[in-house]
């Protein structure tokens, strides 16, 4: 049996004033997920999440707000035989949100109860759990 790979990648809790979550469609795929990605090579995670905040969203992130929340490992969605080691930072963030061309949705979701749409494994799992809790 070969063990499945490991991508590391940091993850952003974005909210709205209703407690509803941010998630992201990535160009071509059908999962919605945490914005956020892969590090760069060098990068420390804070610089990781900006640069992909700036990159999918257009939008700036507030420095004070970025809290640590919590790692969770799961399966990848658009990587078969990878999972992610997860890295979840609570991000407010400010200016328009304005998806960029490497994102075919953005929406807003009640954690509470989503909607009936393919959601990444970290998403679904472990997210929006954390996310009904507080
Ligand atoms: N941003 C994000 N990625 C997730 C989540 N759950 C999950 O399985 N992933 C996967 C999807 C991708 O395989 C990987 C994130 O990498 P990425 O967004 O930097 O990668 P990408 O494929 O868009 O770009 P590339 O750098 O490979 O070209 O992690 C999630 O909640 N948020």
């Amino acid at each position: 049996m070969t063990a499945s790979r490991t991508i590391k990648i940091v993850a952003a809790l974005i909210r709205d004033d209703a407690g509803r979550v941010l998630l992201v469609r990535k160009r071509g795929t059908s999962a919605f997920m945490q914005p956020g990605g892969k590090l760069d090579a060098g990068e420390d995670d804070i610089a990781a999440l900006s640069r992909e905040i700036s990159e999918e969203l257009g939008c700036l992130v507030v420095p004070a707000s970025v809290r640590p929340l919590e790692a969770f490992d799961a399966v990848a969605a658009n990587e078969p035989g990878f999972r992610v080691a997860a890295s979840l930072y609570h991000v407010d963030v400010m200016g328009a949100i304005a998806p960029s061309r490497e994102i075919d949705e953005a929406i807003w979701i009640d954690p509470a109860s989503p909607p009936d749409i393919h959601l990444a494994p970290l998403t679904r799992d472990h997210v929006l759990p954390l996310a009904v809790q507080g």
